[in-house]
């Protein structure tokens, strides 16, 4: 405690010296790089934190920047719907750098509803759905779009607590427009993409609102895998589509024409079916979320009170 009232408190940039973060196991894994759990134990005696360290796979140069820009996106979040940024930790002489967080031994909402269905009921995933739409909210105050919200990018804080926890690919709307334009599409999560995500690059505050659907369409099948869209791998530019309730998809198409074949389905007006013995109202705030014409669709502040007045009639 004295040496902690001795060092000035960081408000922001919290300094971790990397000869102090002990490995201790991996938490996830991503095209990018990876969340490892670590002990921040400067005293060497073991009594030190337990940290969340977000680390870039090693050469990715062009994404040192983006992840710059990651830490400087996360580090002026202040929301209880949010994962707690802690700092950072520089390697390799300032070449390399790795996200500090927040550790949450729930993990993420997919691991947690496949290991804990029985314990959540309706009343508990709207509950997680109402605070996934107040951290979206918060969010967009700031003119963020977020466009990866999916199941497996929500952590789990306690059982009756959510938050958001990934921001590898936030981006700040300009001042003068509604939206942001990608330019290099990487490899995309096409399934959790709004039609005019996948056929023009746009995001907007309203292809999150989309994306959110497709997260309560996960919540509401308890993230199981096989009633799920799962993120497709690109093998050779042929991919193979899991059997899923996309399954007018799951022939093996070329490449690129996957993204425009979804887009087709959609455009037919095709959308994944309700998950099994989820309430009508909650299928129908999904189907809101999935209007073709991103003006027709919600805004999170309306999703969080629509949500709100389904917990009140939800019996149990
Ligand atoms: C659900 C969380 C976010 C997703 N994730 C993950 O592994 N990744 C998010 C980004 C991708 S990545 O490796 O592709 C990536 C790597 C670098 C740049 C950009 C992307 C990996 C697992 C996390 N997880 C289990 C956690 N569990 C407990 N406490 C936590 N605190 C903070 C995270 C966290």
């Amino acid at each position: 405690p004295v040496l902690r009232a001795l060092s000035p408190a960081q408000p922001d940039q919290a300094l971790f010296e990397e000869r102090h973060l002990r490995y201790i196991s991996l938490l996830g894994k991503g095209n990018f790089g990876s969340v490892e759990l670590c002990r921040y134990d400067p005293l060497g005696d073991n009594t030190g934190e337990l940290v969340a360290v977000k680390k870039l796979q090693p050469n990715k140069q062009s994404t040192l920047d983006d992840f710059k820009k990651e830490v400087k996106t996360l580090s002026v979040l202040h929301c209880d719907y949010i994962v707690k940024y802690r700092g950072v930790c520089y390697s390799m002489g300032r070449l390399s750098m790795s996200l500090v967080m927040e550790y949450l031994p729930h993990g993420s909402l997919i691991g947690y509803l496949e290991n804990n269905r029985h314990k959540v009921n309706t009343r508990r995933l709207l509950l997680f759905a109402s605070q996934i739409c107040k951290g979206m909210e918060y969010l967009q105050t700031l003119r963020y779009v977020h466009r990866d919200l999916a199941a497996r990018n929500i952590l789990v804080a306690s059982e009756s607590l959510v938050k958001i926890a990934d921001f590898g690919l936030t981006k700040i709307i300009p001042f003068d427009k509604e939206y942001y334009r990608v330019t290099q599409p990487g490899e995309s999560p096409i399934f959790w993409y709004a039609p005019e995500s996948i056929s023009e690059s746009r995001f907007s505050p309203k292809s999150d609102v989309w994306s959110f659907g497709v997260v309560l369409h996960e919540l509401f099948s308890y993230c199981n895998m096989n009633s799920n869209p799962k993120r497709v791998r690109r093998q050779c530019n042929t991919i193979v589509v899991p059997p899923s309730p996309f399954s007018p998809l799951s022939l093996i198409v070329q490449g690129p024409s996957i993204s425009m074949h979804l887009a087709n389905i959609l455009k037919t007006n095709w959308r994944l079916p309700p998950p099994p013995s989820c309430p009508l109202k909650v299928y129908g705030l999904m189907k809101e979320c999935w209007a073709y014409d991103f003006e027709e669709r919600p805004c999170f502040s309306s999703l969080a009170n629509e949500i709100e007045t389904i917990m009140q009639d939800e019996r149990e």
